[in-house]
């Protein structure tokens, strides 16, 4: 089985095209108004209904959402899944109210911060966003990859924080992940998807 691919972050076609030829897995659209990649309800909309049904699927980021947050969203925009940036009971509640697969994030400085178990469908194992930052991921940072060595996870997981086309084939050997998210790494600005390093993160992820 191929390592599996998710691009976060898209705003717009050349992006989201560029994903979709690539052969990513998922795309991300991030519903945080204070990320440089936040779109509106209506511009996901747009992107995601053109998407063709054996593309890409189609998740959602929110960071502490309340219910109506995600009611909002889903009004408009045909999500596959969510992901969530909160605490375990409350994204484990997300899961039961939304009846939509959901993953939960999860920040990571040691060892001793991999969940032993959960009751989400997906983990995305990430650096916890470093001090300072008004975001909890999409920091472009990395963690030490060989923490999740020998971790027995309770579900599937995507490793996430700092890829990039260089360091995806190195960071897939020392953490054994199967499924890998980029967001700032496939960027040429701060919300500015590369098609051409989109292009080349799927390929290095494949090598
Ligand atoms: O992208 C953001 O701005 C963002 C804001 C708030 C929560 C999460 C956010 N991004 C998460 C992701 O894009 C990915 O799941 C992942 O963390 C990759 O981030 P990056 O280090 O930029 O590749």
């Amino acid at each position: 089985m191929p390592v599996r691919v998710k691009i976060c972050g898209i705003r717009d076609h050349a992006g989201l095209d560029a994903a979709a030829q690539a052969g990513a897995d998922w795309v991300g659209f991030v519903f945080f108004s204070r990320s440089p990649r936040y779109v509106t309800a209506q511009a996901a909309s747009a992107l995601a209904r053109d998407m063709a049904v054996d593309g890409p699927k189609r998740i959602g980021l929110f960071v502490r959402p309340t219910d109506d947050d995600i009611r909002r969203v889903l009004d408009h925009v045909p999500l596959d899944g969510l992901q969530i940036y909160d605490d375990a009971g409350r994204i484990e509640a997300i899961r039961t109210h939304s009846g939509l697969p959901v993953w939960g994030a999860v920040g990571i400085a040691s060892r001793h911060d991999l969940p032993e178990t959960c009751r989400v469908d997906g983990l995305v194992i990430e650096s916890r966003a470093p001090a300072g930052s008004d975001r909890p991921g999409g920091n472009a940072h990395a963690f030490d990859w060989t923490l999740t060595h020998g971790w027995q996870a309770p579900v599937p997981w995507l490793l996430a924080g700092g890829l990039n086309p260089d360091n995806v084939q190195r960071a897939i050997q020392h953490s054994g992940a199967r499924a890998v998210d980029v967001s700032s790494g496939v960027e040429s600005a701060p919300g500015v998807k590369s098609p051409e390093l989109i292009r080349r993160f799927v390929q290095a992820a494949r090598a």
